[in-house]
């Protein structure tokens, strides 16, 4: 299955904007109530816009011109009255409409983010994290900046735009129909290039995504850029994504700007056409000045609407690029399903391969046909040269990925077949680079391992004791509540590797892998993990992936997995001639 969201952006970019605006408010549907009342505002605000002029108008045919102060005074009063209620309608529709642009903020990160902690591992093999990091902050505040500050001016200037269109058609039909001509000439303008803009929005916050990861890159790696002295190559590199997103950012600003003089102009020729065929009516006696005067500001109320339009408009554009990055994100579903037992039969064994073929999404295969069994209570070593496929086998028992040929079957049953909750609840993997994250050894202990959340630290180092890790806890200044930083050096690698030691351990999986799990760990330390190792549950089957074999000796079963084969070694000696003999990667 294909994960990677630049190249899924090709296809939904053809996805119709009607349909893409309609998914979009699925996520202000619980809005209504807000809405209806920011539309109502809209509506007086509208109102206010569309019956002062003709108020106006009608103050200089009927009071202004006869020379009728106190008619004057009183429509002053009523237009004062009436611009009062649209400033506060102006004023509630904005704020309605902020809470709503920012809940719909707040869902649809907190959307993505879920549909992140879903995805599989080929999912965040395939695309780089800061552009991941930059559709859930960036892309998504494009769309509320088009919610909170743009959907209901657009709309607004559609109300007064259709009103103000009503009035000039009603007034004097002709007119009406020529000075609304040079709006349908925008329209086809914007039918035409929009597709245009929102293409150019699109690639700009692609590489917004792409300076991002380039800076996340350059941020998890700091150490060794100092300590190679190259600073410059990242630098290099960064330049190059920023000069790209600096390029990107003015053709879309290019884009976004193109409306508004093509608006501009044509508001222009309208108003043209307005005077010359208003001071025509006007010496034919079928138009009064009054009503010209009201009927040019009817033509500015239509056509500075447009003009806003123009702008929302790019806007808008930016919006549904931005939606389609995201919505790539939340289309996707984690190709990991839980199916049902199948036809295929069942396993004797606690862990069986049969026929297994793997390779990763877009890569060659990597491992080719491959079967063997693991017992219970047995401890097997996978070893075998750097590249070799120790790792990709071990991910393949954890169902970090399932194999693209071939079934694996755990205590009996096809591994797919398995809730996520009751596969991990059996698997207990320790990675070669243990993930902590920011908290207490206690936290990290008790990741994933609901049974023991709620209990004291007294009561967890019980256990911890029962489990023979209480010595591993021991190394640890404050015991549980010893601060760990996810980032930072605070914690060495050896001591990740033994909390995720400890983790693992303690949830008392029936498979423990272990995956270089003790590179980093001095011999003393080393010798107390293999204690553990030893007086684990006599049904536990370990599963050890190591480069030093004096870690494997006891191992009941050898492994050597090399150029995609994962041979039974036989003996220790054997597998150590394997080794010698030079099998390299294919
Ligand atoms: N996420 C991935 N995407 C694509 N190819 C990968 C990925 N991970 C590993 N590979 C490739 O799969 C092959 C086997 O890698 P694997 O990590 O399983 O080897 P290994 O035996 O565990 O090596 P080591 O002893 O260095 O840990 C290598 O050619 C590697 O480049």
């Amino acid at each position: 299955m294909n994960y990677d969201l630049n190249k899924l952006s090709t296809e939904q970019e053809k996805a119709s904007t009607l349909g893409a605006l309609k998914k979009l408010l699925d996520f202000i549907s619980h809005e209504k109530k807000n809405l209806w009342l920011a539309f109502l505002a809209i509506l007086v605000n509208a109102s206010v816009n569309l019956f002062g002029p003709l108020l106006i108008g009608h103050a200089i045919d009927k009071y202004v011109i006869p020379g009728n102060y106190h008619g004057v005074l009183v429509i002053s009063g009523v237009l004062l009255a009436m611009y009062i209620c649209g400033l506060v309608a102006s004023y509630l529709q904005t704020i309605l409409m902020g809470g709503v642009g920012q809940r719909m903020l707040y869902t649809l990160r907190n959307a993505i983010f879920n549909k992140l902690q879903q995805l599989p591992v080929a999912f965040f093999n395939q695309n780089k994290a800061g552009d991941l990091i930059s559709r859930v902050n960036n892309d998504t505040d494009k769309i509320n900046t088009f919610f909170s500050q743009s959907l209901m001016q657009f709309v607004s200037n559609l109300a007064i735009m259709v009103g103000a269109g009503i009035f000039l058609l009603s007034i004097n039909p002709e007119l009406g129909a020529a000075t609304i001509a040079p709006a349908a000439l925008a329209w086809i303008f914007t039918k035409i290039l929009s597709p245009w803009v929102k293409r150019k929005n699109a690639v700009n916050l692609k590489s917004v995504g792409g300076m991002s990861a380039e800076i996340q890159e350059s941020l998890n790696n700091f150490k060794v850029i100092i300590a190679f002295n190259r600073r410059d190559y990242f630098r290099k590199r960064f330049d190059e994504a920023n000069k790209e997103n600096y390029t990107t950012s003015i053709r879309a600003g290019i884009a976004n700007n193109i409306f508004l003089p093509v608006y501009t102009l044509l508001a222009g020729v309208a108003q043209l056409i307005v005077l010359a065929f208003g001071i025509y009516l006007i010496s034919k006696g079928q138009f009064s000045v009054g009503l010209l005067v009201s009927y040019l500001s009817y033509v500015n109320s239509f056509y500075n609407p447009l003009r806003q339009l123009a702008t929302l408009w790019a806007t808008f554009q930016t919006a549904m690029a931005g939606w389609d990055r995201i919505s790539n994100i939340l289309s996707l579903e984690t190709n990991l399903v839980t199916v049902g037992s199948g036809a295929v039969e069942g396993s004797d064994a606690l862990l069986e391969f049969r026929n297994v073929h793997f390779a990763y999404p877009g890569g060659n295969e990597i491992l080719h046909n491959i079967s063997f069994k693991m017992q219970r209570g047995k401890t097997y070593a996978l070893v075998g040269p750097t590249g070799g496929g120790k790792t990709t086998t071990a991910s393949l028992i954890a169902r970090l990925y399932d194999p693209t040929e071939g079934t694996i079957f755990l205590d009996g049953k096809d591994i797919r077949s398995y809730e996520p909750d009751e596969r991990t609840r059996k698997i207990g993997f320790i990675l070669q680079e243990p993930f902590l994250f920011t908290g207490t050894v206690r936290d990290n202990i008790l990741y994933s391992n609901e049974a023991y959340q709620n209990l004291s630290n007294d009561q967890i180092e019980q256990e911890l004791k029962k489990a023979s890790l209480q010595g591993l806890l021991d190394i640890f200044d404050q015991g549980l509540d010893t601060p760990v930083l996810s980032s930072g050096d605070s914690t060495s690698l050896g001591q990740k590797q033994l909390i995720a030691f400890m983790r693992a351990v303690l949830r008392n999986p029936d498979i423990l892998i272990l995956d270089e799990a003790t590179a980093n760990i001095d011999t003393i330390t080393e010798k107390l993990l293999s204690d553990i190792l030893e007086n684990l549950p006599e049904s536990t089957t370990r599963v050890i992936i190591a480069h030093r074999l004096n870690t494997i000796e006891n191992a009941d079963e050898i492994y050597f997995v090399n150029s995609g084969e994962v041979i039974a070694a036989g003996s220790l000696d054997h597998a150590i001639d394997m080794l010698l003999q030079g099998k390299r990667v294919s």
